[in-house]
């Protein structure tokens, strides 16, 4: 393995290669350490482009993935046969081999829409705590899980008094009416990995990791929480 830089929690590798095996071996441990303890884990996981990979490294890892919850941190609402569908992208490539054997909670609900869904989902959401992982994503736009930037729910989202664990959002420069975890959510989680790709996100962060407008940046509420400690895994 070979890491290029390590502050703090901030890994840094110069190849994804490199990285994907340092951060499935390191939920792989996470994830046994749990079942051996509690005799069940729960690994929460991102959409989009960058977790394909692991997903499907982490799915021929050799672990009783009976015992494991494999949950979403948000959701685009979409039917789950939709190739825009988090739940599709989960079924594809993470609960295949054998982690086909985990059990999986989503979050969209036929016949409704997100906004009615939401206290259901918090419900559901609320008998996988605590979270043993929380894998979240990050886009150039600081947005993480569904929280989008100057969104008018962010206020709500990031209320660490409001218990709900899930919130829906419609976000203004993305498409889908979305479901997503709140910021309490993702902060009683145990463990919560960040994990992003390429130069351009490297700025974000970095410039995130300074930023004092969690509405302009919302990843900063994550990164600069005073609760709970995130690994960043960056190639
Ligand atoms: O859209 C989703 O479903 C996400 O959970 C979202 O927060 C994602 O993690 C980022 O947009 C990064 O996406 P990329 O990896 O495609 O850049």
């Amino acid at each position: 393995m070979e890491e290029v830089g390590t502050m703090n929690n901030f890994k840094s590798f110069s190849s994804n290669e490199q990285l994907l095996e340092e951060l499935c071996s390191h939920i792989v441990s996470i994830l046994q350490e749990s079942i051996e303890q509690n005799e069940k884990a729960t690994l929460l996981v991102s959409g989009g482009n960058t977790p394909k990979p692991l997903f499907q490294k982490l799915s021929t890892a050799d672990i009783s993935w009976e015992k494991v919850t494999v949950a979403l941190v948000d959701e685009r609402w979409l039917p789950n046969t939709n190739k825009d569908s988090n739940e599709f992208l989960v079924k594809q490539n993470l609960l295949q081999n054998f982690a086909s054997k985990a059990n999986f909670i989503g979050m969209y609900k036929e016949n409704k829409s997100a906004d009615e869904a939401q206290e259901e989902c918090s419900k559901t959401y609320e008998k996988l705590t605590p979270f043993d992982i929380v894998v979240l994503g990050m886009g150039n736009d600081s947005h993480t899980a569904s929280l989008f930037p100057n969104n008018e729910k962010l206020k709500e989202a990031f209320d660490l008094e409001n218990k709900n664990l899930c919130i829906s959002i419609t976000p203004a420069t993305a498409p889908y009416e979305r479901m997503s975890l709140t910021l309490g959510a993702i902060l009683s989680a145990k463990n919560i990995i960040l994990h992003i790709q390429g130069e351009e996100k490297l700025k974000v962060y970095e410039k995130a990791l300074v930023s004092t407008d969690i509405y302009k940046t919302p990843i900063s509420a994550v990164l600069n929480n005073k609760k709970t400690d995130v690994e960043v895994y960056h190639s």
